[in-house]
């Protein structure tokens, strides 16, 4: 309290008042007062700023007026610290922070006394030492004195001692005092100069602010001034602009005013207007009276007249109607017409350029929605170089698979139906046969070629009628590579996956006349019930068929492909059969072998290829000219296809063209084949259809062959007993070579039997005879002859070894004879049988029980009853072809000959034909189906 009351300064005495009497209590000492605090002075500087609140409830007028009055001088620094904190808040609080040049000055001045009273208390801290140091100087002579005085007395002595302990203590309390009374003294020192910085950085602050304020001002003073002129510019437009619209509010009100005027002129007009419209109104209605009465009446005439219409327009449609089935009907009436004349059907497909090509120039011109379709050479000018040719259909290069089949489903129908029908593709190699008859895979449906759908459409059909017919399908696969007939399938392929075997003997053609079209019957027979199963054996044997790489055909067919689907149907009402048969061939591709740049075993099969196909030309060209001997025999081709050529087929064939510029001559020369062959007539054709008594004739006909067989093996079995006894060398060797030989002309005709044949037969038989088999022969001479087709379907419904066409002597092969030796009948026997075999299949309807024991007795008479005369044995046999009763020498031969030899030989006879018609490497399953199908 001491210290702080001499911190205010000289005036000041130490228990706060006054020096010169009461000091004039000022307003911070009544805050100090109501705070009910005194300051202390060691946290005097501290203590200020904690008492700003306090100050800064004192009024700025109050402050103002204590600077004035100079009651500032007289005011206590704890006070002068409160009123400068009031005014930096004060600054700090303000909106823009700057400090008005008053209070500036009042911070100026307060500073200035702080530090007048600061340089005070420095003073008095001097004088304070200086007298401390007084007093010291004092007490240390009044120790000498007392010293002195101890010296005197002891017991003076011991008072002095104690006097002296007493002011020794004193001393040490007055040095400790003066020691804390320094450090107070640094202590303040050091508030001072910190007092002092923080005074010059308030000043420095107080400076800046100040210039900020200035430069504020300066910039508000500008952008008042700038303001008001804009705001002077702003009044002088508003007050133009309200001169315009008083102008504009006089000139509206001036237009209005005549409008109005106008309007009312108006008005008056329209009402006038109006009258006279509602008269002429009343004048329209009344005349729309009168016209809508007109209307009526004219309506009610043209209902009149439209009835009558009606009436004429029905009969109109139904004339239209009967117009479309007669149309209907006369496209059905044209296909009979067709099929009774029986020409060939020729589609003509051109294939589109294959992606690698790179000159495209086409020699197609047009395609014409009727199958018209000309050619031209691009290259080459002249008269020759455009060409029309019509075929039944033209398909574009862009046509799909699809598309080409639904032209060609018709004919798949009729195969269920009972007919014989024949697909095949021709044209030169590379043109697209394949593509048209297998597909390019057979992965993808839409890829299916022809045969996969055909026997699709066939499996899809049959289910379609199993309620009334129950269908069977079997199918063959062969092959024509360099002139031989190979079998593409046996059944180990299809009944025994794990044991794949392709049976590639070659083949013997059996007569191409047969009913089922059955042209190959040694090869395998499979049957077949679903689509996969056909994929599955057509991918085995399309996996075995020749190709190879040409130059222009990098996977060109090397070989004629023949797949022939059988399907048996049975009528479960009538138990009628219907046999068809289709047959899908794609040909191998003629080619100019300079182009193809064939050599070595290419050459060689093309050569072969262009021969058969070249044999075809020949044939076709002789069924055109309706030649009486058509050359079937000149290849393998021929033969097979004889039945569908020269038969009772349905056939259609699919001329292929390459677009191709360099192929023009090719084309050409395709075309004009395909035109002949679209010219070609064939035999109306004819639905396999055996009704119950024709089928019990044959079944009838197949015991007495199982009969005549068992005799056959007792023969047999007598003739070796009877060998083996009597040891008769002769006879054994005279039948072995018979039997050689007969075997010999059935399986492989020997080069001089060959001759002999050639020389026989006929003058027109073929000079390029192949290496033959007698059965082919004698199909040739059949066919040729033109006119044995009932008697090979008996032979076909017989066994082999009783071929009539066999035992006729006039028609039979080289062997002929021999077979009438063998079988020891006489001369006239062999006709009569032929002649029974004709008026058997000729009364197809009328035929009964008794024809087999007909045929029975007519064979073996002795051992047979005759047949009682009926109806039928006039029928079966003419009356002038009556079995007469034979002759005593006649039978007496007869009788010696039916003992041993002719069974004999028949026994010989019967085992060589079957071997010749099963095949030796035929599995037991194939042959029996084999057998079933023909
Ligand atoms: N209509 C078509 N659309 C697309 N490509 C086709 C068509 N016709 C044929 N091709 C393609 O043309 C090429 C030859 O076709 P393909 O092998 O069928 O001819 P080819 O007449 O059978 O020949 P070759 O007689 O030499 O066997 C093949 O690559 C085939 O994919």
């Amino acid at each position: 309290m001491e210290e702080y009351a001499s911190a205010e300064g000289p005036n000041m005495t130490s228990n706060g008042s006054h020096e010169g009497g009461v000091r004039p209590r000022d307003i911070s000492d009544y805050y100090m007062e109501a705070a009910g605090s005194v300051p202390d002075t060691g946290n005097k500087f501290h203590d200020v700023f904690q008492l700003k609140h306090v100050s800064a409830d004192h009024p700025g007028a109050n402050i103002v007026e204590m600077v004035k009055s100079s009651g500032i001088d007289n005011a206590s620094t704890h006070s002068l610290f409160g009123v400068v904190n009031r005014i930096l808040d004060e600054c700090m609080d303000g909106k823009n922070g700057d400090i008005p040049n008053h209070t500036a000055f009042i911070l100026r001045k307060v500073l200035q006394i702080i530090e007048q009273r600061m340089s005070i208390q420095v003073d008095n801290f001097r004088n304070q030492k200086n007298f401390q140091r007084v007093r010291e100087e004092k007490f240390s002579s009044i120790i000498k004195v007392l010293e002195t005085l101890v010296k005197g007395t002891s017991e003076e002595n011991e008072i002095s001692v104690k006097t002296l302990g007493r002011i020794k203590g004193e001393k040490t309390t007055i040095e400790e005092k003066r020691k804390s009374e320094e450090l107070n003294i640094l202590k303040t020192i050091k508030e001072k100069d910190d007092a002092y910085a923080e005074v010059s950085r308030h000043n420095q602050e107080l400076e800046m602010t100040k210039a900020t304020y200035e430069k504020h001002c300066m910039q508000l003073e500008t952008e008042a001034r700038e303001t008001k002129f804009q705001l002077e510019k702003k009044l002088n437009e508003l007050e133009s602009e309200l001169d315009i619209s008083q102008n504009k509010v006089s000139e509206l009100e001036k237009f209005s005013e005549s409008k109005y005027r106008r309007w009312k002129k108006k008005e008056i007009k329209y009402q006038r207007f109006v009258n006279i419209q509602c008269g002429a109104l009343k004048d329209l209605r009344e005349a729309s009276r009168f016209m809508k009465n007109d209307i009526l009446e004219t309506r009610r005439r043209h209902a009149e007249e439209l009835n009558y219409l009606g009436g004429k327009l029905n009969g109109l449609v139904d004339a239209a109607r009967n117009y479309h089935a007669i149309l209907a009907e006369n496209r059905r009436l044209y296909n009979e017409i067709q099929d009774l004349k029986g020409n060939i059907r020729v589609y003509c497909r051109i294939r589109p350029f294959l992606p690698g090509q790179s000159r495209k120039l086409t020699t197609i011109e047009y395609i014409g929605e009727n199958g018209e379709l000309v050619v031209m050479n691009p290259i080459k000018n002249g008269k020759d170089n455009r060409r029309l040719f019509k075929f039944n259909k033209v398909f574009s290069p862009v046509a799909t698979q699809e598309e080409v089949f639904l032209d060609t489903q018709p004919l798949i129908r009729s195969v269920l139906d009972g007919y014989n029908v024949c697909i095949f593709a021709y044209g030169q190699t590379g043109s697209g046969k394949t593509y048209t008859m297998s597909g390019p895979s057979v992965v993808s449906q839409e890829d299916w070629g022809v045969n996969y759908r055909a026997l699709n459409d066939l499996f899809q059909i049959a289910q379609s009628r199993k309620s009334s017919i129950i269908y069977e399908v079997a199918v063959q696969m062969v092959e024509i590579y360099n002139e031989q007939l190979h079998v593409f399938l046996t059944v180990y392929t299809f009944y025994n996956n794990a044991c794949v075997f392709f049976d590639l003997h070659t083949l013997g053609i059996w007569s191409t006349a047969q009913p089922n079209g059955l042209a190959v019957p040694e090869a395998s027979m499979h049957s077949v019930n679903t689509t996969a199963d056909v994929l599955e054996l057509m991918s085995i044997g399309l996996t075995n068929r020749a190709v190879g790489a040409t130059a222009l055909n990098e996977r060109s067919s090397r070989s004629h492909s023949i797949l022939t689907v059988h399907v048996r149907g049975t009528d479960s009402e009538t138990n009628a059969i219907l046999r068809g048969s289709l047959h899908l061939i794609d040909l191998a591709g003629s080619e100019r072998v300079d182009r193809s740049e064939a050599t070595g075993d290419r050459l060689r099969e093309a050569q072969h290829i262009n021969k058969s196909l070249s044999a075809l030309g020949d044939v076709i060209f002789a069924l055109a000219q309706k030649n009486s001997h058509v050359p079937y025999r000149n290849s393998k081709l021929t033969q097979v296809l004889q039945s569908s050529l020269g038969g009772q087929a349905k056939t259609l064939m699919f001329v292929q063209l390459n677009p191709d510029v360099d192929s023009f001559s090719e084309t050409i020369s395709t075309l004009k084949f395909a035109e002949r062959v679209s010219g070609v007539e064939l035999g109306a054709s004819r639905s396999n259809k055996e009704g119950r008594e024709v089928r019990e004739l044959i079944e009838q006909v197949a015991s007495l062959k199982d009969t005549i067989a068992k005799k056959d093996g007792e023969i047999e079995r007598l003739l070796s007993l009877k060998h083996s006894k009597k040891g008769d060398r002769r006879v054994t060797s005279s039948l072995r070579y018979k039997s050689s030989s007969r075997r010999r002309h059935s399986i492989r005709t020997s080069p001089q039997a060959q001759r002999n044949s050639t020389s026989k037969i006929s003058a027109h038989s073929d000079k390029t005879a192949s290496d033959g088999y007698n059965c082919s022969e004698y199909s040739d001479r059949n066919s040729e002859a033109g006119s044995h087709q009932s008697v090979n379907e008996f032979r076909h419904q017989n066994d082999f070894s009783y071929s009539p066409s066999k035992l006729s002597s006039k028609d039979a092969g080289p062997n002929a004879d021999d077979d009438v030796e063998l079988l020891g009948l006489a001369d006239g026997d062999s006709d009569r049988l032929s002649d029974i075999s004709d008026s058997v299949l000729s009364m197809s309807t009328e035929t009964d029980a008794s024809i087999s024991s007909i045929v029975e007795y007519t064979l073996f008479p002795e051992t047979t009853k005759p047949p009682e005369e009926s109806e039928n044995w006039e029928k079966v046999i003419p009356p002038s072809k009556h079995p007469k009763p034979p002759q005593e020498k006649q039978m007496l031969q007869h009788q010696k000959t039916r003992t041993f030899q002719p069974t004999r030989s028949a026994t010989r006879i019967s085992s060589s034909a079957r071997k010749s018609v099963v095949g030796s490497s035929s599995s037991t399953s194939s042959k029996l189906l084999s057998k079933r199908w023909m």
